[in-house]
C-alpha cells in the first residue's frame, strides 16, 4: 500500500528498534519503582528546605570527631561521612537538626543495580551503551513523526486534543494515549538521547574548577562557623556535596557543591575563596538525570513508569494495526490485461480492502476475470467492462494516501472501450465531509468519455454491512451477475412485507409510456416522499425498487413502461382493488430536507415521483423549485394537475418544464443552466439540491453545476454532496 511519509517513517523506524525499545521499557518500568521504595525511607526531615547550613553545620560537628563529606541525596536525605565519637568511620543518615544518626545507607539493591546495568548497557559496555542511545533518539523520532501523524490524523495542529473518532480499539488508544503520553515520553527519550551525547563526550562536559589564591587567603577576623554569610544564606534543599577541610589550616578549605555553582569557603574567616556557575552541560545533564530517572519527584516516578507501559502497548498496537493494514493486500490471479472486471480501492486502514476483496472473491468464484488493485495504480485496462471503486475517505474529506494520485492518473490514461463503473465511498456521518473523496471520484469519473454510471453512487456508513449489502444487490442486478456475498458479513435481514391495495392506476395514453400507481396500505404503514418501494414481481428474489411519492397518504408510484420490463409490466397490469406484497425500503438520504430555506428539486421522467409527493407535503411552503425535463408536453400531462394545484396553494415556488422533442428542444440541464444564479444564492445560504432520475441526468446537472459553484461560489459540488446539500437518487 502506499502510505505516507511521516507513516512510512514512524513505521520503519517502530520496526528497526521495536525489541530495544522494548527491552529498555520493561526494565524503565522495574527502574521508576526504586525511587518509589526509596522516598518511603524515614530519612526525610520535616522542614529541610528552611535549614541553613549555619543552623545544621555546628550541629553536626559536635555529633562527629570529624567530618569529610556531606552529601544530600535526590530524596532529600543528609548523609555524613567521618569518624563519630566512638572513633569508627561511618557512613550514616542524619538528622541535619540535631546531628542524631538515623540509618545507614545500604548499597543499591543488587536487583535494581542488575536491572540499571542492562537499562544503561544491555551488559554490553560501551557498545551496548550506543545501542541504548541510539534507541533513546529514535524512540524520539518516532515520537515526533507520531505527533506529525496526529496533526494529520486530527486535520491541524489547532485541532490536536480535539475528540478523536472511535475507528477501532487499537487505533484509538494508539491516538487517545499517544496524545496523553507524548510530553513524558518525549522527556524520556530526549534526556535519554542527551546523556548519551553527554557519556560519548559528543557534547562535552566543562568540569568547573576552583583555583585558591593561596597568597591572598585571610586567617582573620576568625569567625563562628554559625556567623558565616554564606552559611547563613544556603539552605540544605541548595546543596549536593559540601567536602569539609582536611585539616584546621587556613589553606584547607569548605568546598561547597550546590545545585548551580560551587564555591570555596574559608574555613576560619568565613570568606569565599571561589565561586564558579556550572556551565549549562551540566546543569542539563543533572535535569536529564532527575527527568530520565524519576529519582527527586515520586509522581514524576509513576508517570515514568506509565509512559514505559504505554510504549509498549504502542508497540503492541502499531504492529496490530499494521497487521490489519497489509492484510487487505491481494494477490491478483489474473493480468490486468486480461480482466473484465477491475476494482480498485482507496484505503487508509484496510478495511475497505476486505469489503473489495470479498467482491473479487466472488466474482473470481464464478469464472470471472477480475482484477484488483490501488486507486494509485490505476493504469489502462484494455479489456475492461466494468470498473467498481470502493473509496475511503480521509483528512478533510481528502483521499486516501493510496488515492491521492488517482484523479491524476484517470486524465493520463483513458480507457480504450466503455466502462461501465460503480463507486462506492466508505466514510462515517462521524465526520463533517460525509464520503466527499468518493462523490468526487465519482464525479470526475462521470465526466470520462469512455465511463458509463452503472448504478449511482452508493455510500457506505461506518462499515456498515447492510448497507454495502444493498450495494451489492443493486450491482448484481445490474450485471446480473450474482454476489453471494458472505452472509456472516453481509447478512441482510428479510424484508418485512406489507399488504398495499392499489386504489387508482391511469392508462398510458402516450408514446413515453408512463403511467401512475395508488397504493393504500392495508395496516399503518411508516414511509415517506423518497423512500423506495419493493416489490417481488415473480415471488421469487427478483426485487425491483420504486420511488415514492406521498400523496394523500398512499403510495404514488410514476413508472416507465418498458417492453420486458418485469416490474413495469406486473404494476401495470394491476387493477384497482387487487392487493399487493411490498415492502418499504427507507431512503433516508432522500427524504425533504427538515432544515432549509430554499429547495431545488431536479429531475426527468419518472424521476419526478418522489418531487411530487414532497411537494405535496410541503406545509411549511418551503421556498421549492421544480425543475422537471420530459420529452414533450403530452409526458407532463400525467402531473399536471397534481403540479398545478400545488403551485396555486404556494406548495410550489415555481414550475419550470423543459421537454426535448418540442418547441426549443431543451433538456433540463438548460433550465438549471439558465436559473444558474438563483441556484447559486440558494446553495450560498442553506439551501438543497435534490435530483431524481436518470444517471446521464445526473451526470450532466452535475457538470454544470461544478462549473456555477466553481464561479459563483468556489466550492466543489462534492463539498455539497458530503454535507448532504445535494441529495441524488438516480438509476
Ligand atoms: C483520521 C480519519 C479521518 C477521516 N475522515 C473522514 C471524512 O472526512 N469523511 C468520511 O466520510 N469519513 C472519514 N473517515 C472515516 C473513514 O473513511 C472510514 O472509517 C473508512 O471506512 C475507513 O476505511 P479504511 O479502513 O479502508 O481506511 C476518517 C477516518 C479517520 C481515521
Amino acid at each position: 500500500m502506499t502510505i505516507s511519509v511521516w507513516r512510512y517513517s514512524h513505521l520503519v523506524l517502530a520496526i528497526s528498534s521495536f525489541l530495544l525499545i522494548a527491552l529498555a521499557s520493561i526494565t524503565g518500568i522495574i527502574l521508576a519503582f526504586e525511587p518509589v521504595s526509596l522516598k518511603t525511607l524515614p530519612y526525610k526531615v520535616d522542614n529541610f528546605n528552611q535549614i541553613t547550613l549555619a543552623e545544621t553545620l555546628p550541629v553536626l560537628k559536635n555529633n562527629f570527631e570529624e567530618i569529610t563529606d556531606l552529601t544530600v541525596d535526590h530524596n532529600q536525605f543528609v548523609i555524613v561521612k567521618g569518624i563519630n565519637t566512638a572513633g569508627n568511620d561511618v557512613t550514616v543518615y542524619v538528622d541535619p537538626r540535631n546531628g542524631k544518626t538515623l540509618g545507614v545507607p545500604e548499597k543499591q539493591n543488587e536487583f535494581f543495580q542488575w536491572v540499571t546495568s542492562f537499562h544503561r548497557s544491555l551488559f554490553l559496555n560501551e557498545l551496548g551503551r550506543f545501542f541504548i542511545g541510539l534507541t533513546a533518539f529514535l524512540l524520539l523520532l518516532i515520537t515526533v513523526s507520531g505527533i506529525a501523524l496526529i496533526i494529520q490524523r486530527q486535520r491541524g495542529i489547532k485541532r490536536f486534543f480535539t475528540k478523536i473518532i472511535r475507528e477501532n480499539f487499537f487505533q484509538y488508544y494508539h491516538v487517545t494515549l499517544g496524545r496523553i503520553l507524548l510530553i513524558p515520553i518525549l522527556i524520556i527519550t530526549i534526556s535519554g538521547t542527551y546523556l548519551s551525547l553527554v557519556r560519548f563526550k559528543i557534547i562535552p562536559e566543562h568540569k568547573v574548577s576552583s583555583k585558591v589564591d593561596f597568597d591572598s587567603i585571610k586567617s582573620d577576623p576568625e569567625k563562628k562557623l554559625a556567623d558565616f554569610t554564606i552559611f547563613k544564606n544556603t539552605t540544605l534543599g541548595e546543596v549536593n556535596n559540601i567536602e569539609f577541610p582536611f585539616s584546621e589550616d587556613v589553606e584547607d578549605y569548605y568546598t561547597l557543591k550546590l545545585k548551580d555553582r560551587e564555591l570555596t569557603v574559608n574555613q576560619i574567616t568565613g570568606d569565599i575563596l571561589t565561586e564558579a556557575l556550572y556551565p549549562t552541560t551540566v546543569l542539563l545533564t543533572e535535569l536529564s538525570l532527575d527527568l530520565h530517572t524519576g529519582r527527586t519527584n515520586i509522581i514524576w516516578a509513576i508517570v515514568l513508569a506509565i509512559a514505559s507501559c504505554n510504549i509498549l502497548f504502542f508497540i503492541y498496537s502499531g504492529f496490530a494495526i499494521t497487521l490489519k493494514r497489509r492484510s487487505g493486500v491481494t494477490k491478483n490471479k489474473y493480468k490486468k490485461e486480461d480482466c473484465n472486471y477491475i476494482i480498485l480501492v482507496g484505503s487508509e486502514n484496510g478495511s475497505t480492502f476486505h469489503f473489495a476483496k470479498s467482491v473479487y472473491q466472488q466474482l473470481i468464484k464464478v469464472g470471472q476475470k477480475c482484477f484488483i488493485a490501488e486507486l494509485n495504480n490505476y493504469s489502462v485496462y484494455p479489456k475492461a467492462e466494468y470498473l467498481i471503486v470502493f473509496t475511503a475517505t480521509y483528512g478533510l474529506g481528502d483521499a486516501p494516501t493510496n488515492a491521492s494520485k488517482f484523479m491524476e492518473l484517470l486524465k493520463k490514461h483513458p480507457q480504450p472501450n466503455k466502462v461501465d463503473f460503480s463507486v462506492v465511498g466508505f466514510g462515517s456521518k462521524s465526520y463533517p465531509d460525509f464520503c466527499k473523496y468518493a462523490y468526487e471520484a465519482n464525479n470526475v469519473l462521470s465526466l470520462q468519455e469512455w465511463a458509463a454510471s452503472l448504478i449511482e453512487i452508493h455510500t457506505v456508513n461506518d462499515r456498515s454491512p447492510e448497507e454495502f449489502g444493498q450495494w451489492a444487490e443493486l450491482w448484481s442486478q445490474k450485471t446480473e451477475i450474482p454476489l453471494a456475498i458472505s452472509p456472516k458479513l453481509f447478512a441482510g435481514k428479510a424484508k418485512r412485507l406489507h399488504k398495499l391495495v392499489v386504489t387508482e392506476k391511469t392508462i398510458i395514453t402516450h408514446e413515453e409510456g408512463s403511467f401512475l400507481i395508488h397504493l393504500k396500505p392495508k395496516r399503518t404503514l411508516r414511509f415517506t416522499s423518497g423512500d423506495l418501494l419493493a416489490i417481488y414481481p415473480a415471488n421469487d428474489h427478483r426485487e425491483r425498487l420504486y420511488s415514492i411519492g406521498k400523496v394523500n397518504k398512499n403510495l404514488q408510484l410514476s413508472v416507465k413502461l418498458h417492453k420486458n420490463g418485469l416490474g413495469s409490466n406486473y404494476l401495470y397490469d394491476l387493477q384497482p382493488g387487487q392487493i399487493i406484497k411490498a415492502a418499504v425500503d427507507v431512503n433516508a438520504h432522500f427524504h425533504f430536507p427538515k432544515k432549509a430555506s430554499t429547495v431545488i428539486m431536479i429531475a426527468n421522467g419518472t424521476g419526478i415521483a418522489p418531487f411530487l409527493g414532497m411537494v405535496d407535503g410541503n406545509h411549511k411552503k418551503i421556498n421549492t423549485h421544480l425543475y422537471c425535463g420530459f420529452r414533450d408536453s403530452s409526458s407532463f400531462e400525467l402531473y399536471k394537475d397534481a403540479t398545478h394545484k400545488n403551485l396555486e396553494k404556494k406548495k410550489l415556488s415555481s414550475l419550470n418544464l423543459s421537454y426535448s422533442r418540442e418547441g426549443n428542444k431543451q433538456y433540463v440541464s438548460d433550465l438549471v443552466l439558465r436559473d444558474k444564479e438563483l441556484i447559486a444564492k440558494a446553495m450560498q445560504q442553506d439551501g438543497v439540491i435534490m435530483i431524481c432520475g436518470s444517471l446521464a441526468m445526473q451526470k450532466d446537472i452535475i457538470e454544470i453545476l461544478e462549473v456555477i459553484f466553481k464561479e459563483t461560489n468556489n466550492q466543489e459540488v462534492s463539498y455539497y454532496q458530503s454535507h448532504n446539500r445535494i441529495l441524488m437518487d438516480c438509476y
